[in-house]
């Protein structure tokens, strides 16, 4: 059943934004300011805050705010102690993204990680109802998961009927996301308690991600595979999405960061990956999507209609948020 539109209270416009994180010197700001054209080319009515960390150098923040974007420094947040070998060694420093919950002069966010591109409007994702956790489901089965029981066995929630969850293992594991991109409101008190608790869970493979399915597992809505398309889905499970649908595109899978693209990494070549990886350069290239250049009015479809033509995946076991 698609969630029932928000409805702001009278007269007060709730204040929305589009969200990023940018950390190094390094060369994720391409990711970003690709981010930021790309959500200006689907003709996004809302800003794109991007939550930066000190060591983020003053050009790069030039940059950032020449392409439009509300440049916010945060400190850093790092998890306890311990021995966790992350997924990827810098993993740890994607614990920084839980400042976020910090900017409460907004109502309700979109996170987009700075390697996702938006190739069509998603605006109506914002009038989903509040009080819920939205975000798109992972995928078990690219090699970042071999330390994983699921892995190990061959399970991927994508499609349990393939190999099913063993009794003797106990339950199958809640409905998990990626969390390179989610809907969510802001909130001092949800803050607080999350610093707390990330300071007494101990750290695991996927780091924030794995922390941020525990904390909001209760609330978690699955949205269709199209707003946020982990790449690692177009070998594994195309059948769960339609191609020409994407409307988010995820570059998480190994080589695929069109910004560092060779072509060499497995699955790097095929045509698929190709031409998204094309799409991402069209619209960085773009020299009418930079901020000074564009001036457009603003389209946002209605929840009901893009939720409908997204086929909105039934939400099968999905926890009740009632
Ligand atoms: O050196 C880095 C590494 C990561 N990030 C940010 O942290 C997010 C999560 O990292 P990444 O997307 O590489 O993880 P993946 O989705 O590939 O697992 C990135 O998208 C960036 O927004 C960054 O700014 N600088
Ligand atoms: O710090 C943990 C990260 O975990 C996630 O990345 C993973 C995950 O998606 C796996 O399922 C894929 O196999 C893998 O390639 C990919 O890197 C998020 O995308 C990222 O934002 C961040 O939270
Ligand atoms: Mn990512």
């Amino acid at each position: 059943m698609a969630p029932e539109a928000a409805t702001a209270t009278k007269n007060v416009v709730p204040k929305r934004a589009y969200v990023t994180f940018l950390a190094g010197n390094g060369d994720y700001i391409k990711g970003v300011v690709g981010l930021a054209k790309g959500l200006r080319k689907a003709k996004s009515a809302y800003p794109l805050v991007v939550a930066i960390l000190p060591d983020v150098p003053q050009e790069h923040r030039r940059i950032l705010e020449s392409q439009g974007c509300i440049v916010r420094e945060i400190v850093p947040l790092s998890p306890p102690e311990s021995q966790t070998n992350f997924a990827m060694a810098y993993y740890v420093i994607n614990y920084s993204k839980l400042r976020i919950w910090e900017f409460v002069e907004y109502d309700k966010m979109i996170y987009l990680d700075g390697d996702i591109q938006v190739f069509d409007n998603i605006d109506h994702l914002f009038d989903l109802s509040n009080g819920y956790f939205y975000a798109v489901m992972d995928c078990f089965c690219e090699n970042t998961w071999l330390n994983s029981p699921q892995h190990n066995i061959g399970y991927c929630q994508q499609c349990p009927e393939r190999v099913q969850w063993p009794a003797e293992m106990g339950s199958p594991p809640p409905l998990y996301f990626n969390a390179g991109m989610f809907v969510y409101e802001p909130n001092i008190s949800t803050y607080h308690d999350l610093l707390e608790a990330v300071q007494s869970t101990p750290p695991t493979f996927f780091a924030e991600q794995d922390f941020l399915n525990m904390y909001f597992k209760d609330i978690f809505k699955p949205i269709p595979p199209i707003y946020n398309l982990v790449l690692a889905m177009l070998w594994r499970h195309p059948e769960k999405f339609d191609f020409e649908k994407i409307k988010v595109a995820h570059y998480c899978a190994a080589g695929s960061k069109p910004w560092r693209y060779t072509g060499e990494e497995q699955n790097m070549q095929r045509e698929d990956i190709k031409m998204l990886v094309k799409k991402w350069w069209d619209i960085y290239e773009d020299e009418s999507l930079d901020y000074k250049n564009f001036s457009s009015k603003v389209i946002a479809q209605p929840l009901f209609e893009a939720l409908s033509e997204a086929a909105v995946v039934e939400e099968k076991n999905a926890p009740s948020a009632a």
